[in-house]
């Protein structure tokens, strides 16, 4: 029933996701947030869970997809020797009503059709209530406070715990189904005009990326990345989530599973720089402003993750009636790592309020006051050991990453009041700016290894330490530097890109082994080109972008091995570091004499 997970594309609306295999399948959706309740589910299950299929009723067509132009509206062709049709798949933009509209358009010939619907919510647990619709062709399903309501042009069937049609397309027409969603205590959702919807987001998608500042040979992939990232914010409050699934495995039939549909201060943080970057500002208003209602009163609560209205409590549990993606178990929800200390998350946010200050956000009083109240409990708490930027479960540590992005925290903030004349005690901030920086080339460098480590006192490596230069700790000359990126690109690649550290040896709570990590490698490539290693540089962003699926997407890891993506899908850091990494290629380029 699953799809490989590069099999799969995103459509979405602001709110919430859904992920549709290349056969035409919807097999993940929560409604009516991107943390709700699973209402197709068989992405972690069976097909009893929950999905949506519609294709041609025989084996054997041959498909190809793309997103219509510079938007977020799917078109899967479906060619079989009868003829051929498009499916075209969105969720209307105008209004974040939790809709989703597929339209199939005959585009010769007759092509015989089926459609598949089987509802389940609760994560693919509950079987609803279904009835028909009064007026026109329907059905409304319902299971407590949950409601879908199916409409369609053609006749449908219901049978056995599910609903199904066959029908046929010839060149010309066209077939069409809506799906909304809505608490079943309240009226059913009126029908809307499917044409019209599809105009409005075209028109919508198409005018947001008109704005966009994506440029040269990397445009359409930066593009591409710049509007997976926006379907990722949360436009009701300005959060932004990590990616829209849980638990797709980073090592497949592994335990590596984990929930990402909550907004992390560090992926949106970065998710907000790509698209400042990309010329989007407004989402960066939105965020901060998010920021300073989720953060509110008193900086040492700090989380390192919310959920997309801030919420704070994320618990974890493991969804025993799901069997996982291919088997890797357990399907988790929520995430135990909302509880842990991960100090680099106030380098992130400080270093993005900054470069949103440098963009022209205008100044918000509440945003500084916050700024200098986490900078206040800084000082008194980055020397103690936390769990890091990797989330480790097996124990805290003296994480050198975490104490870089400390002086990146203290150093961007100084660097704001500088500029923008705010108020602080300047001189403080400067003398704890050196003192981090002292403890980290003293404590974080190992000598014997010749290159800084994952923690103070170990041998291991750890990928993260590639953004030292790129985040301005070290000039990406310094021989320490040098040396750390060679002992990464000896001991941390495999197949020629990066791993995060080695779990056999790190020890981080869990099984051993799991994929490469794609932004970490994107890390890498920022780093050949920073130590003027231009070819090696672009011929490994070149690899990069040859990994993303057919519709421009990445998941967070790849396995070198199977040659799959793994791990959650679409995910941020992955596209946040593409987008990254492509500017920052494309200036070199052009301030270089050949460029
Ligand atoms: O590796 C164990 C941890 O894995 C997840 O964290 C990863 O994803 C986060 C969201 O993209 C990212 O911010 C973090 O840097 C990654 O390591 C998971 O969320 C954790 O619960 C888990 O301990």
């Amino acid at each position: 029933m699953q799809s490989r997970i590069e099999d799969y594309a995103v459509v979405g609306n602001g709110r919430s996701a859904a992920l549709i295999g290349s056969n035409g399948s919807i097999d993940w959706l929560c409604w009516p947030r991107f943390d709700s309740d699973a209402c197709f589910a068989s992405l972690l299950g069976t097909a009893d869970n929950g999905y949506w299929k519609i294709g041609p009723a025989a084996d054997g067509a041959t498909v190809s997809r793309r997103y219509v132009d510079d938007t977020l509206i799917l078109e899967t062709r479906f060619a079989t020797a009868d003829g051929e049709v498009a499916l075209i798949d969105f969720m209307p933009a105008e209004d974040q009503r939790p809709e989703l509209v597929r339209i199939v358009r005959g585009l010769s010939g007759e092509v015989a059709m089926r459609m598949d619907f089987v509802v389940r919510f609760g994560y693919g647990a509950l079987v609803p209530w279904v009835t028909r619709l009064e007026e026109g062709e329907g059905i409304r399903a319902v299971v407590g406070p949950d409601m879908v309501v199916l409409r369609t042009t053609v006749p449908l069937r219901n049978e056995s715990l599910h609903t199904d049609s066959e029908f046929a397309v010839r060149a010309g027409e066209q077939a069409v189904f809506t799906l909304s969603y809505g608490r079943s205590y309240r009226p059913v959702p009126v029908a809307r005009d499917a044409a019209r919807l599809l105009a409005g987001t075209q028109t919508a998608w198409r005018d947001w990326s008109a704005r966009s500042r994506a440029h040269g040979e990397y445009r359409d992939a930066i593009q591409r990345s710049l509007i997976t990232l926006k379907a990722l914010a949360f436009v009701p409050t300005g959060g932004i989530v990590a990616a829209v699934t849980t638990s797709l495995p980073e090592t497949l039939g592994g335990d590596r599973n984990w929930d990402y549909r909550y907004c992390w201060l560090r992926d949106a943080t970065l998710t907000l720089r790509a698209l400042m970057r990309g010329g989007y500002f407004g989402e960066a208003a939105r965020w901060r402003d998010w920021l300073v209602r989720a953060v509110a009163g008193a900086p040492e609560q700090l989380q390192v993750m919310y959920g997309v209205a801030g919420e704070r409590r994320l618990q974890e549990w493991e969804c025993g009636w799901l069997s996982g993606y291919e088997g890797a178990r357990p399907v988790r929800i929520g995430n135990a790592a909302a509880d842990q200390l991960q100090l680099d998350v106030y380098g992130e946010v400080m270093n993005t309020l900054h470069e949103a200050r440098i963009g022209g956000l205008p100044d918000d009083p509440a945003a500084w006051a916050l700024q200098v109240a986490l900078v206040g409990h800084l000082e008194k708490i980055w020397r103690v050991p936390d769990e890091g930027i990797w989330e480790t479960r097996g124990g805290r540590r003296l994480f050198t990453f975490s104490k870089v992005m400390c002086w990146v925290a203290v150093d961007r903030t100084i660097q704001s009041a500088e500029l923008f004349g705010l108020e602080g005690p300047l001189d403080r901030w400067r003398l704890l700016r050196d003192e981090i920086h002292r403890d980290v080339c003293e404590r974080g460098f190992n000598a014997r290894r010749n290159a800084f480590v994952q923690h103070y006192g170990s041998d291991d490596l750890d990928a993260s330490l590639l953004l030292m230069a790129p985040v301005g700790f070290l000039p990406a000359d310094d021989p320490r530097v040098v040396a750390t990126v060679a002992a990464i690109e000896r001991e941390l690649v495999s197949d020629g890109l990066v791993l995060r550290y080695k779990t056999e040896t790190m020890h981080d709570g869990l099984d051993q082994g799991e994929g490469t990590f794609l932004a970490c490698s994107f890390w890498l490539v920022e780093n050949l080109s920073l130590q003027g290693r231009q070819a090696e540089a672009e011929e490994l962003f070149a690899r990069l972008l040859a990994l993303r699926n057919d519709v421009g997407l990445l998941a967070e890891e790849y396995d070198t091995h199977a040659r799959r993506q793994v791990g959650n899908f679409p995910q941020a850091f992955s596209h946040t570091a593409l987008v990254d990494t492509a500017f920052n290629l494309l200036k070199r380029r052009s301030a270089s004499p050949q460029g």
